[in-house]
């Protein structure tokens, strides 16, 4: 139904539905926002890597698949790494055979080198995730090398990947600062993100690793990013250790981002990155997104069914405040 309303700078405009009035009044405040927003779902490997005690292959498989009926078009499944180093992981394989792939939905694993991602193309991952950083210390700590060292390495990756046709996506941690070297360079973001999309990336996630960054901070890594990578190819990962997030993703979403990273019931954290609490609970997001209108194509009802299940199964209460406000009602 059409209506005529007045925007926020005076102006009369057409109402087309509250999607579209909710953009509109959006852009005409120099704000304007996309229509649509793709959620990439880390929980499965971002939420559980960091978890103390083990958690079983089937509780990961049913979480997957409870996310994938839940409509999350990319569920980050588990990580091709070391087993003696994040052990939370060492059921990969098992993971991968386990889950039932959902037509239409991305299952991407994190690879940090060959062998990882000849492990990963076995168990059947058509796509892979590389993840470097823009911060040296956090390199070293958590991938045992320099910078430059794993943009070599991921090279490797990103070529072995093109020649097999397996999609590949970035990562760039501590975008918005370093638990070991504090304030992080925006220009060495966009540096370590266009190395990242110049060797094949399809898109690369800038991740506020430990949570500390502000939309001030957003703003600034963003513009020098912006430079060097086409908007259509960035995404953003923030983790909510300082009640940010939501913040900043809106400002990205403000400068033309259109990819949001996050974990359900906002489980998580970085195993070499002490203090950071979990991701973004995606709950939050799709609930933020749908109130301004853009479509996500998730049904939060089956999301916080998933988010419930999770806390059941690791004993601990959900961080996402809508599924928390939710329960009260
Ligand atoms: C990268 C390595 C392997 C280097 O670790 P290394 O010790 O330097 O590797 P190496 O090449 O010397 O090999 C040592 C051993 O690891 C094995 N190995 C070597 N590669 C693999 C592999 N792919 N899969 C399985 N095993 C592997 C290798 O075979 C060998 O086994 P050994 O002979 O001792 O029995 C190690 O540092 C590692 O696994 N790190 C894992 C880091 C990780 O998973 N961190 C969390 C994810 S990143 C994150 O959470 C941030 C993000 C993405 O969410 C964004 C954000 O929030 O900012």
């Amino acid at each position: 139904m059409a209506a005529v309303v007045r925007l926020v700078n005076g102006s009369l405009g057409v109402r087309l539905g509250r999607r579209s009035f909710v953009r509109a009044v959006a852009a005409s405040a120099g704000k304007s926002l996309p229509e649509k927003v793709k959620i990439v779902e880390v929980g499965p490997r971002d939420g559980l890597q960091n978890e103390k005690t083990i958690v079983p292959a089937e509780v990961k498989i049913c979480l997957i698949d409870m996310l994938s009926e839940a409509g999350l078009p990319v569920i980050e499944a588990t990580s091709f790494v070391s087993p003696k180093w994040v052990p939370q992981m060492a059921d990969q394989v098992e993971v991968m055979k386990g889950i039932s792939k959902k037509p239409g939905v991305n299952y991407p694993v994190l690879t940090p080198n060959l062998k990882g991602f000849q492990a990963a193309v076995k168990a059947g991952a058509t796509e892979v995730a590389i993840f470097g950083a823009a911060s040296e210390l956090f390199s070293k700590k958590n991938i045992n090398c320099s910078v430059e060292e794993s943009l070599q390495r991921f090279e490797e990756v990103a070529k072995a990947a093109k020649e097999q046709g397996v999609a590949v996506r970035g990562y760039v941690s501590c975008v918005l600062g370093c638990p070991y070297e504090g304030k992080v360079a925006p220009g060495k973001v966009a540096q370590v993100a266009k190395r990242l999309y110049a060797m094949g990336c399809y898109e690369i996630s800038l991740g506020d690793t430990t949570g500390v960054g502000t939309p001030g901070g957003m703003i600034e890594m963003l513009e020098a990013v912006k430079h060097e990578v086409p908007v259509e190819a960035l995404a953003v990962h923030c983790h909510d250790t300082y009640g940010q997030a939501l913040a900043n993703i809106l400002v990205a979403l403000q400068m033309g981002i259109s990819v949001v990273d996050s974990s359900v019931a906002g489980l998580g954290g970085c195993p070499y990155a002490q203090g950071a609490s979990g991701n973004v609970a995606t709950e939050d997001v799709v609930y933020m997104l749908h109130g301004l209108g853009i479509q996500t194509g998730v049904d939060l009802a089956k999301l916080m069914d998933a988010g419930a299940f999770i806390c059941q199964s690791l004993n601990r209460r959900t961080s996402s405040k809508v599924a928390q406000a939710a329960c009260k009602l």
